[in-house]
C-alpha cells in the first residue's frame, strides 16, 4: 500500500496541516501590529489567542466524530474555507469584536484539520509505518511556526496588515484546491469511512470513551503536552522577561530553540514507539517527570535561573509536543478503524484543555497576589510567577495519577489477552544478563 499515491495523499494532508499552523500561530507574531490596529492592552490581545483556543479544543470530539462519518477530504476542505473566511476576516478588521471573530473562524478550520489528516496514516499505510509518519506529520506541521516567524512576518512589514492576512487566506484557498484535486479518504478497495459499520454518534462516541486505550491515550496527551503549549502560547515570554529579567532577544531566542527541538525529537521518538510499543506511557511518564524536575528547579533557584538552565527547561518542554503524539497511537491501536478519528479527537482534546486550565489558573494567582499585596514587585515579579507557575505541578500529578490508574485497566485487558507488560526492573536484569554474557 506504500505507493507512490498513498506518498502524494499523506503529503498534501501534511501540507493542509502546516498551513493550519502557519493560520494558528500567525496572530501571536505580529502582536505589535495588532495592539496598533485594534487599540488593545496585553489582556485584550490575549483574548485572541483564549477565545481561539477554546473553539479548538472544545471542536475536538465533534470533529473526530464529523471525520469517521465523512471522511478526511471533506473535512479538512471544509476546515481550510473556515481559516480562509477568518483571515480574510482579519485582513479587515479594525475592532476587537470583529478581530475576535476572524481568530474564531480560524480555530474552527484549525480543529478540523489535525484529527482528520492524522487518520490518513493507518488507512494508506501499514501499522508498522504509523508510529513514525504519525510523528512525521506533527513534526512537519511544526514547521508551520517558522513560516509565521519569518516569511509572514516579512511580507507584514513589507506589504501591511491588509495584504499580509489576504495572502494566508489565499494560502488556505490553494489547500482547498489541492485536497478537492487529490487527497482521496482510502486507496481503491479499502473501505471509506462512510462505509464502516453503520453505529450512531452515541454509540461512537459511547464506545470510544469505553475504551480504556482511548482515555490512556487523552491522559497521556493532557499530561505530557500542556506545560509546552503553556510557556509557548502564553506565560514563556512574560516569564522571561518580567519575570527573569532576560532580554527580549535572549527569550525570542530560547522559543526558536523550543521550535528547533520539537522537530529533531519526532523521528527518534516515532522509532522508540514503533520498537517498544509496550512502553509507551513509560515514555510519556519520564518526559513528564522531567518536565516537573526542571521547572521545580527553575522556580526554586534563588535569584532567578541562568540561561543555560532555562536551555534545558525549554528542551525538556519541547518533548512534551512529540511525546503526546504517543496518545495518538494509542487511540490508533486500541481503536477500530471506523472509531479511529473520535478517539483520536477525544484524545486530542486533553492537552489543549489542559493547556487552558493551567494558563486561566496561572494568570487567576498572578492577579490574587497583586490584589493581596503579596507581589510587592509588581504583577510580573519573579516570586508571583514562582508561585503561579507551581500550579502546573499540580496538574501535572493530576494527569499522572489518572494515567496511571487506567494504564492498570488497560494493562489488566492485556493480560487477559496474554499480553504481559514485563516490570522495568525485570528488562533491566535481562539486559544486564544479557550484556554480561
Ligand atoms: N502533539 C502536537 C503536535 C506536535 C508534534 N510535534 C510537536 N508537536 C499536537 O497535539 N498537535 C495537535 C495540533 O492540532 O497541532
Amino acid at each position: 500500500m506504500n505507493s507512490w499515491r498513498a506518498w502524494t495523499v499523506w503529503g498534501i494532508g501534511v501540507f493542509a496541516y502546516l498551513v493550519a499552523v502557519v493560520q494558528r500561530t500567525s496572530f501571536g507574531v505580529v502582536g505589535l501590529e495588532a495592539t496598533e490596529r485594534f487599540s488593545a492592552g496585553g489582556t485584550l490581545l490575549s483574548a485572541f489567542t483564549v477565545v481561539q483556543l477554546v473553539v479548538y479544543a472544545s471542536l475536538q470530539i465533534p470533529v473526530g466524530l464529523l471525520v469517521d462519518r465523512f471522511g478526511t477530504r471533506i473535512m479538512v476542505s471544509v476546515g481550510a474555507t473556515f481559516m480562509a473566511l477568518g483571515q480574510l476576516q482579519i485582513a479587515v478588521a479594525e475592532s476587537v469584536v470583529t478581530g475576535i471573530i476572524g481568530r474564531m473562524l480560524v480555530g474552527m478550520g484549525d480543529a478540523m484539520t489535525f484529527v482528520s489528516v492524522l487518520r490518513l496514516v493507518p488507512v494508506w499505510f501499514e501499522g508498522r509505518k504509523a508510529p513514525l509518519l504519525s510523528q512525521l506529520t506533527g513534526m512537519i506541521g511544526q514547521v508551520g511556526q517558522l513560516v509565521s516567524v519569518i516569511p509572514f512576518l516579512a511580507l507584514m512589514h513589507a506589504t501591511g496588515w491588509t495584504q499580509a492576512f489576504l495572502s494566508l487566506a489565499a494560502l488556505s484557498v490553494l489547500v482547498i484546491v489541492v485536497v478537492l484535486a487529490l487527497l482521496r479518504n482510502a486507496p481503491p478497495g479499502v473501505s471509506a469511512p462512510r462505509e464502516g459499520p453503520t453505529e450512531g454518534t452515541r454509540e461512537v462516541l459511547a464506545a470510544a470513551w469505553r475504551q480504556p486505550g482511548t482515555r490512556l491515550g487523552l491522559w497521556s496527551h493532557f499530561t505530557v503536552q500542556f506545560s509546552g503549549n503553556v510557556f509557548a502560547l502564553a506565560w514563556g515570554f512574560p516569564f522571561m522577561v518580567a519575570g527573569q529579567g532576560y532580554d527580549a532577544s535572549t527569550a525570542a531566542g530560547l522559543m526558536s530553540f523550543f521550535v528547533a527541538v520539537a522537530l529533531v525529537a519526532g523521528p527518534p521518538m516515532g522509532r522508540f514507539v514503533a520498537r517498544h510499543p509496550l512502553r509507551r506511557s513509560t515514555l510519556v511518564l519520564a518526559i513528564t517527570g522531567l518536565t516537573a524536575v526542571a521547572w521545580t528547579a527553575v522556580l526554586l533557584l534563588p535569584g532567578g535561573a541562568p540561561v543555560w538552565l532555562m536551555a534545558i527547561l525549554v528542551a525538556v518542554l519541547a518533548l512534551g509536543g512529540p511525546c503526546s503524539m504517543i496518545g495518538f497511537d494509542f487511540a490508533r491501536t486500541f481503536n477500530p478503524s471506523h472509531r479511529l478519528g473520535t478517539a483520536t479527537g477525544i484524545v486530542n482534546s486533553g492537552g489543549f484543555v489542559a493547556a487552558l486550565l493551567t494558563m486561566f489558573l496561572i494568570g487567576y494567582l498572578l492577579d490574587v497576589q497583586h490584589a493581596l499585596g503579596l507581589s510587592p514587585g509588581g504583577l510580573y515579579s519573579l516570586e508571583a510567577f514562582r508561585v503561579a507557575l507551581a500550579v502546573q505541578l499540580l496538574v501535572m500529578a493530576g494527569g499522572t495519577l489518572a494515567l496511571l490508574g487506567v494504564r492498570r485497566k488497560v494493562r489488566r485487558d492485556l493480560a487477559a489477552q496474554n499480553v504481559h507488560v514485563p516490570p522495568l526492573r525485570e528488562v533491566w536484569a535481562q539486559f544486564r544478563s544479557g550484556r554480561r554474557r
